[in-house]
């Protein structure tokens, strides 16, 4: 194969002759008229080549060709670091080639596609893509029309564009209509965004596989869609976590080469219904108040949460439960090892062997093994009991803006485990302490009154035993507007046409029962503390305060590759004219 794809000849750039070879993984450049030591080598990996077109093409901030029979045009990507964040920006590359003769020019053209379609099997053709238009700070349509659809055009992606009119929207699309001939779903937007893709494409799958979601004991069918998030909501916290920067050019560069990133799922049920499937945060305490204070104030946009943040802070609350966890196997790691899942994480892919061990191909999501998985019932199970500031179930990092390196910094991204945070009651000063820990790089476990335990499974109860008929309120109202079969419960819905009724619910509850989120001033002053607070599972509050969790091991894919490490970029140098620092060769 290597030796087939080989082509090696003199090529101009400009006016610099170059001596240019492409091998079935690597494109490589090499001035040809300079002294050897002075030669520097461009060496672009074949599968992070975007496009080959012919002529002298330019393609951002618009298309324009010049259509020269000698001269052809290779797009590739282009990393740079970024200010404000661990992970590394990617951006389009471009260099214009000149051959002596159009048919030499052919010829570099035609095995560049043929190393690509040989070497990058994984990359989509056609793509279902869910533009949320009021996500983030409503910029989604434009932010997918200027910079994402131009690169999906150049790489010879057909797109089906729908931008959502409602909640839910893509979720049900996902969930009822034909998915014949897509390769993936992109979603435009945020966290929730991206939650009702997850949803719509776990339902879809285990609908077609005939098993029975309600059932936490039931192993789930991995979706083979994959999902491609361009960011565009208010955290971004699946993309911040899974590509290391929230920038839409990057995460459509990783779509179009079609990386792929498995991760896990938390899958939450009450009694016998699945109340919803979390990757980032199964949150009850502060973030869950956070979060039901934050929804009367979306007008504010991102800003909501550190408002919300700051009057629940101020409320200082706690709340009584019972948490039982079944711990995961020790000796594969630990969330206070001080290590990082990265891009190629080896505690990641040895648990692909280990969740899926009958699969010859690890890494194939079509086989029919999956089942033989199961072993986490086993362990023991562990249960403690007291008032906790917050209990937080995350299944990766949930890194984030806010939060650089996370709710939990060794979290894996797909190693089959959670990770599970206990605040214990404390004074208010110690939990500002805490919560501050999360913006710099101090160590936010290492505190008396906070635990973490990597886990399988996590049930939280109320001490007394006290069931939530607080929550029936809702469970009515959804019957009743919701108006589905569908076997999981619908949550308290953040927009659209249900976000009137469900608010005045979340108050209702809240005034009659909790007298928790509406009256925070009343509770300021009164000092009255809330029997119970709410569960915020990836921003949505759920509606029962009882629940069992379960961590399905890499259950869905996503078009990303983990957190790349700045630090493996080699012989970066700096374009002062373009006032970006530029890779010339990288691994
Ligand atoms: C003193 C500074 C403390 C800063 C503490 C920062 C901790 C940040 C931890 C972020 C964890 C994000 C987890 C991701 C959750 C997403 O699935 C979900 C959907 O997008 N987002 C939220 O629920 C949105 C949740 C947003 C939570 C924001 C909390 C902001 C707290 C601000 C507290 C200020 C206290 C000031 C006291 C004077
Ligand atoms: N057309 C629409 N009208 C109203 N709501 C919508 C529409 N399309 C999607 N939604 C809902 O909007 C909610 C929020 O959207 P999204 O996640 O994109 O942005 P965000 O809340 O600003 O960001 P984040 O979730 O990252 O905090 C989602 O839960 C989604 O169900
Ligand atoms: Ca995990």
């Amino acid at each position: 194969m290597e030796t087939d794809l080989r082509l090696e000849s003199s090529l101009w750039i400009g006016n610099k002759r170059y001596r240019a070879v492409l091998t079935g993984w690597h494109l490589k450049w090499t001035e040809a008229d300079k002294k050897n030591g002075d030669k520097k080598t461009v060496s672009v990996p074949v599968a992070e080549v975007v496009g080959v077109e012919n002529g002298r093409v330019e393609i951002l901030p618009q298309k324009s060709v010049e259509d020269t029979d000698k001269d052809f045009t290779v797009f590739y990507i282009k990393r740079s670091r970024s200010r404000s964040t661990y992970g590394l920006l990617w951006n389009l590359g471009r260099t214009q080639f000149s051959c002596p003769s159009r048919v030499l020019r052919d010829q570099w053209t035609n095995h560049l596609r043929t190393a690509l379609k040989t070497h990058s099997p994984l990359r989509p053709h056609r793509l279902l893509v869910f533009i949320n238009p009021f996500g983030g700070k409503k910029k989604g349509r434009e932010i997918y029309h200027s910079l994402v659809a131009p690169l999906f055009e150049l790489a010879g992606i057909s797109s089906h564009v729908i931008v959502t009119e409602r909640a839910n929207q893509a979720r049900d699309h996902l969930l009822k209509k034909d998915l014949t001939g897509f390769d993936g779903v992109v979603c435009v937007g945020g966290d929730g965004m991206f939650s009702e893709v997850l949803h719509g494409l776990i339902g879809r799958t285990q609908q077609e596989a005939g098993l029975c979601e309600t059932d936490p004991a039931v192993t789930l069918q991995p979706c083979p869609l994959h999902i491609g998030i361009i960011p565009a909501g208010s955290t971004d916290c699946v993309c911040y976590a899974t590509v290391g920067v929230i920038d839409p050019v990057s995460s459509a560069l990783h779509i179009i080469i079609g990386d792929s990133q498995p991760l896990d799922v938390c899958s939450v049920h009450h009694a016998s219904t699945l109340v919803r499937y979390s990757v980032s945060l199964v949150g009850y305490g502060f973030y869950g108040d956070v979060l039901a204070e934050s929804e009367k104030h979306r007008w504010m946009g991102p800003l909501r949460y550190d408002y919300s943040g700051t009057v629940v802070y101020l409320s200082n609350r706690s709340y009584a439960g019972i948490v039982q966890y079944l711990p995961a196997d020790p000796l594969l790691s630990s969330p206070k090892d001080k290590t990082r899942c990265l891009s190629g994480c080896n505690v990641c892919s040895r648990s692909t062997e280990r969740l899926f061990p009958h699969t010859s191909d690890s890494g194939s999501l079509y086989s029919s093994h999956f089942s033989q998985y199961s072993n986490d019932s086993e362990g023991e199970w562990v249960s403690v009991e007291g008032r906790f500031r917050c209990v937080s179930i995350t299944c990766m990092s949930s890194s984030c803006a806010r939060s650089p390196l996370g709710l939990s910094p060794s979290a894996h991204l797909a190693d089959g485990t959670g990770d599970l945070i206990l605040v214990w009651d404390t004074h208010p000063l110690s939990f500002l302490k805490f919560l501050y820990r999360h913006t710099s790089t101090q160590d936010q476990f290492d505190l008396p009154f906070v635990e973490v335990h990597r886990v399988k499974a996590v049930r939280f109860s109320l001490p007394d035993g006290r069931e939530e008929e607080v929550h029936e309120g809702i469970g009515e109202l959804n019957r009743a507007i919701g108006g589905e079969e569908r076997e999981y419960v619908d949550t308290v819905s953040r927009n659209g046409s249900q976000q009137q009724l469900a608010q005045s619910v979340v108050e209702r509850e809240t005034m009659n029962e909790h007298k928790t989120v509406a009256p925070i001033l009343c509770g300021l002053c009164c000092k009255k503390t809330p029997a119970v607070s709410v569960w915020n599972c990836d921003g949505e509050i759920l509606p029962f305060t009882e629940i069992f969790c379960r961590i399905h091991g890499q259950l869905v894919r996503l078009y990303a590759r983990g957190i790349e490490d700045g630090a493996a970029m080699q012989n970066c140098s700096q374009e002062s004219d373009k006032n970006k620092s530029r890779c010339i060769t990288y691994k």
